[in-house]
């Protein structure tokens, strides 16, 4: 499991590495050398390589840079930016240092001294770190889009200048990297979009700085890695369908019947005992050729019982409810049912929150283990938040939202991010636009009422686990075809190599 860290909470570590007894201009020494070595690993040519230094500590590890480079018998041209009486100690520490080493340093005041970067070969990008708390206006943004013109590598220190560090966001204008190196652990701004793409490749180094214990839990993500799979308990060799628990999908409806194939799939291959899709009488024939392993209970529109509803809870370990569900009149009957009676672990994916946005007076703190797999339209809905704002803030949006209901969300957009109540938030990495497709949610919501039938008293761990499984069949599916040509029926292909 990897971890992220937020600014604040990198703030947290410096300060703890340093009461330990580790003192800054150490830290940024290695920080500015793990720079160096990594443009070095990669052979640029470095005949001239420009460092572009702000009033901060960013700006003090670039300075730092430069004169290692400078050691090494480079020369390296350094452009100061800023108000030179808002240096930070180590910044001027720094340029003490820097001034009796072969080092060209221009202060820029004026956009003409932006043209000192014209014959770099290699730009460092080191005007803001995880300081930066406002847009970039004047010399900085103009800097910033002068460079964004250059046609050499950008290597950006900690995180391109410009990024949010918590958000991803571009603050104005942001700078951008082919390689971003980043100290101690990842920053969300540099996998969240559209800071991803301003900070190319992301390179992690260990500079020292150690995770704080005592952090507050919404400042530190969680990433699933390959070996997190490892929480999911072995399959009993001894075991019967029964043993590998029963999965009820209440999905589809009249004029849907692919929402139901697709989830109902995708349980079964993540290793469910049994399935049982409980739908429209208009998708027995379909569903009876399409996914020939489950059990079909069908109801009939005009005469819905709510008894059989009941019959099949009852039969059921794990529910899924709302793919394809429609949000008309029986469609609300059903869920209704499903909210009075139910007590198993359970998914509310689709329509089944859609139906609850339109009928608020449904909404409760549920007294079952609850995953809701909202994509970004429906959380919109749902939590009367606009889509910008959930765009620009899902992980603080989505973990309050997770304390306040109690139910685990599972947020679908490029990255998703899980968050249970009063607990761990995760930010899903994996995964890329070939999930973008009609269907591709249905085949995320079996995967993750699949995991749950796995391991139901952890609703978070399959949560998390299925957002990394789904992503990663993306990537793999995408491998074999391409992202533009996936369809979601293809991944059902890939979910088996993590089951
Ligand atoms: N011990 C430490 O504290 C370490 C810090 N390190 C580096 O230090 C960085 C953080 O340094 P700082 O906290 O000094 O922050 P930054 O260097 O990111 O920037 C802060 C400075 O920029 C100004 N500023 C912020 N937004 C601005 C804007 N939009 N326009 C103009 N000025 C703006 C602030 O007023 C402040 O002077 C890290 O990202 C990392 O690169 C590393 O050297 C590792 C060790
Ligand atoms: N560009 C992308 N990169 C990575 N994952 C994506 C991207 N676009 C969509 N996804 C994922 O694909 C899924 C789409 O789900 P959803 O919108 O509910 O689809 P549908 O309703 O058609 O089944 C989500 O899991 C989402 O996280
Ligand atoms: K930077």
């Amino acid at each position: 499991m990897r971890v992220f860290l937020d600014a604040a909470a990198c703030k947290q570590a410096d300060e703890e590495a340093m009461q330990r007894g580790i003192p800054s201009p150490v830290l940024m020494e290695r920080a500015a050398y793990s720079v160096v070595e990594e443009i070095r690993k990669r052979e640029f040519d470095l005949s001239c390589p420009v460092v572009l230094c702000g009033t901060g500590n960013n700006g003090g590890d670039g300075a730092a840079a430069a004169r290692i480079l400078s050691e090494m018998g480079y020369r390296p041209r350094v452009l100061l930016f800023g108000d030179p009486e808002k240096y930070s100690d180590q910044m001027k520490l720094q340029l003490h240092i820097l001034s009796s080493c072969p080092a060209e340093v221009i202060r820029c005041s004026k956009e003409e001294d932006l043209k000192a970067c014209d014959s770099a070969t290699v730009l460092i990008d080191a005007l803001f770190g995880i300081g930066l708390h406002r847009d970039l206006t004047g010399l900085f943004a103009e800097a910033v889009r002068y460079v964004n013109h250059l046609d050499c590598p950008v290597i950006a220190v900690d995180i391109p200048s410009g990024v949010n560090t918590d958000t991803g966001v571009v603050c104005g204008a942001a700078i951008k990297a082919s390689l971003t190196v980043t100290f101690t652990c990842g920053k969300p701004g540099l996998f969240l979009f559209p800071g991803t793409v301003y900070a190319g490749e992301v390179v992690i180094r260990e500079i020292g700085i150690r995770i704080p214990e005592n952090l507050d839990r919404r400042r530190k993500l969680y990433n699933v890695e390959e070996s997190d799979l490892c929480v999911l308990p072995e399959r009993d060799e001894s075991g019967n369908k029964g043993t590998f628990r029963k999965v009820l999908c209440i999905t589809g409806s009249p004029d849907i019947c692919g929402a139901a194939f697709l989830s109902a799939k995708a349980a079964l291959r993540t290793g469910v005992g049994m399935v049982k899709i409980y739908t429209s009488e208009n998708n027995r024939i379909p569903l009876n050729t399409l996914v020939p392993e489950a059990l079909l209970s069908v109801y009939s529109e005009k005469q819905w019982e709510e008894d059989q509803l009941l019959r099949d809870m009852d039969w059921a370990d794990i529910i899924l409810v709302g793919c394809g569900l429609g949000t008309g009149k029986t469609a609300l009957k059903i869920l209704k049912t499903f909210l009075d009676h139910n007590h198993k672990p359970a998914v509310m994916d689709a329509d089944a929150l859609n139906l609850l946005a339109e009928h608020r007076e449904l909404m409760r703190q549920p007294d079952f283990p609850c995953i809701i797999t909202p994509h970004i339209g429906e959380l919109s809905r749902l939590l009367e938040v606009s889509v910008q704002d959930l765009k620009e803030n899902l992980i603080s949006i989505v973990s309050r939202s997770a304390d306040e209901s109690g139910v685990v969300f599972l947020a679908k957009d490029a990255r998703s991010v899980v968050a249970e109540p009063n607990g761990r938030v995760y930010l899903t990495t994996s995964g890329n636009s070939a999930l973008a497709t009609a269907g591709s949610g249905d085949v995320l919501a079996g995967i993750t009422a699949g995991l749950l039938a796995r391991v139901p008293e952890h609703p978070l761990a399959a949560a998390a686990l299925s957002a990394f499984i789904h992503g990663r069949c993306g990537t793999l599916a995408a491998e074999d075809r391409s992202e533009a040509s996936v369809n979601a029926a293809d991944l059902l292909d890939y979910i088996q190599r993590f089951s």
